[in-house]
């Protein structure tokens, strides 16, 4: 068995976790919203036509956030066309996605369900086609108290307490040429300082997030987001990433090593807004906003140019297998692992467009591979993030060099400590020791392994419970050091506790 070592000292605290970092996003994209999280007739529907096996799910992934309406989606949407009495709503050409777009669910519907999921919004506006005026009339609808015509509005639709919402997306990707309304960086830039001046006119306690590029191996990364700070630094918070990973070829070795190159990404991201702050004698920092990240096998993607109209198309419905999950779990990892800057993170999507949950129209739900990761590192990542400084043996990759077998890292909440992390080897296990000895009376709670010895194994509607997390035993703390067992090709999550640690108030 290969050996791996690493250190779990209280002393080496990244920073916070924000609880922000497990979020995710509704995007009107394929049957996220219709048939995923809102079905009126279902069986399983509330009064609301909301599926209620989808929200308790969604409750049970822990998700934070939740950002809206998209996406490609939102660079063409009218918000307006989305509140008022449903038969009054027009139904519209959706130009990103090529479907038609009812507005039976809209802003307000979203925020009664997220009220239900227990997640907080983050919506986006559209800089895409539309501008300033549209953007500040959204939070005033959204935010004001009353006695305007728009909060007003709001109360007349059934919402008299303002939504509340504090996080804001200054459009989607618009540095792509897929984007409808695509702009140059300085167009985008001064567009986005506009409006975010405008929105913080109506609420000036919002946070906003301008678009970074929509991937680094965009053509323009690196001055894109220099160009758009310059214009935008005195008034965001955030600037956003997006990543999505696949297996290319057949290479695995280089698909598992996916979290090398968001950690690369962040650092490069970091690096041009602290460079911009510098030129700009501004010691403000802007945080990162990865509000866009997950698996999805693009190379399986069609294309929206070839969809036909219909209603309710099945649109990227990704079926993860345990190599997803263990990638998933190694991008939780390194997000983690940059919780000094990275306050917000939103895995694409919520559910069946490259998804966590998969539900039928009519039928059941379940719990893709890829939910479990995202669970564990939800409810358990907690208090601080310790860099664990591991020492693991490597492999070469075709893609990113030479890449240690292990992923991991630690987070601490008082008297609970709790370990994450991803074995990439394919063939062995991992023989994983810790030097504890910095936190006294550590022991073992449970060990908790995603592993198969089939990787292509999926979980679907019909067959929900192929591939699920197990409790292992074998893992212990003696004279100050852990030693687990980490299976070939796992994700895995050791929660520890010590009763000479005094728990946080
Ligand atoms: O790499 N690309 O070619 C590429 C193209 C489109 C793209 O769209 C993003 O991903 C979509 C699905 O989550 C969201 O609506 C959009 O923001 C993301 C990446």
């Amino acid at each position: 068995m290969r050996q791996a070592r690493l250190t779990l000292d209280p002393g080496f605290a990244v920073g916070e976790v924000d609880p922000r970092l497990f979020g995710s996003f509704v995007e009107h994209m394929g049957r996220c919203v219709y048939t995923g999280i809102y079905e009126p007739g279902h069986p399983a529907a509330d009064e609301d036509g909301f599926r209620a096996d989808v929200l308790e799910l969604v409750r049970e992934l822990g998700v934070t956030v939740v950002r809206y309406p998209g996406g490609n989606f939102v660079s063409g949407y009218r918000w307006e066309d989305g509140v008022g009495p449903r038969g009054e709503r027009p139904s519209r050409f959706d130009l990103a996605w090529r479907q038609i777009e009812t507005n039976e669910f809209g802003l307000n519907e979203f925020m009664t369900w997220s009220r239900k999921a227990g997640v907080a919004p983050m919506m986006a506006v559209n800089l895409g086609t539309r501008g300033v005026r549209e953007a500040a009339d959204l939070v005033e609808y959204c935010n004001f108290p009353g006695g305007t015509a728009l909060s007003d509005l709001r109360a007349k639709h059934g919402h008299p307490e303002p939504h509340g919402v504090s996080l804001w997306c200054l459009g989607n990707e618009l540095d792509g040429p897929w984007q409808t309304g695509h702009k140059t960086a300085h167009e985008y830039g001064r567009l986005a300082n506009e409006t975010a001046k405008a929105m913080r006119m109506v609420d000036p306690s919002i946070e906003l997030v301008a678009c970074g590029s929509s991937n680094s191996g965009m053509p323009t990364f690196g001055s894109w987001e220099a160009t758009v700070l310059e214009h935008t630094y005195d008034n965001v918070d955030y600037v956003s990433l997006h990543a999505y990973y696949e297996e290319h070829d057949g290479d695995l070795g280089s698909f598992l090593a996916s979290a090398v190159d968001m950690d690369h990404f962040i650092g490069s991201v970091v690096a041009t807004c602290d460079h911009v702050g510098a030129k700009l004698r501004n010691r403000k920092r802007i945080r990162l906003s990865f509000d866009e990240w997950n698996v999805w096998y693009m190379g399986r993607f069609v294309g929206e140019k070839n969809l036909a109209a219909e209603r309710v198309p099945r649109l990227i419905e990704d079926n993860y297998h345990v190599a997803d999950a263990v990638v998933v779990g190694s991008l939780l990892i390194t997000l983690l692992r940059h919780a000094d800057r990275v306050g917000v993170a939103c895995q694409a999507q919520l559910a069946n467009v490259i998804a966590p949950i998969l539900t039928e129209p009519g039928g059941g739900s379940c719990r893709q591979t890829i939910f479990f990761p995202f669970a564990h590192a939800a409810r358990h990542a907690r208090g601080r993030v310790l860099r664990v400084e591991p020492d693991s043996p490597r492999y070469d990759t075709a893609r990113f060099g030479d890449v240690p077998l292990l992923e991991a890292v630690a987070t601490q909440d008082g008297d609970e400590v709790v370990l994450f992390a991803v074995n990439r080897s394919v063939e062995d296990s991992l023989a994983l020791t810790a030097n504890v000895r910095a936190l006294p009376g550590l022991s073992v709670v449970e060990h908790v392994v995603l592993a198969s010895d089939d990787r292509t194994l999926t979980n679907t509607v019909a067959e929900p419970d192929r591939v699920l997390p197990r409790r292992v035993d074998g893992a212990s703390v003696v004279d100050g050091e852990l030693t687990a067992e980490l299976p070939a090709l796992s994700w895995n999550m050791i929660r520890l506790s010590s009763p000479q640690i005094r728990p946080t108030a």
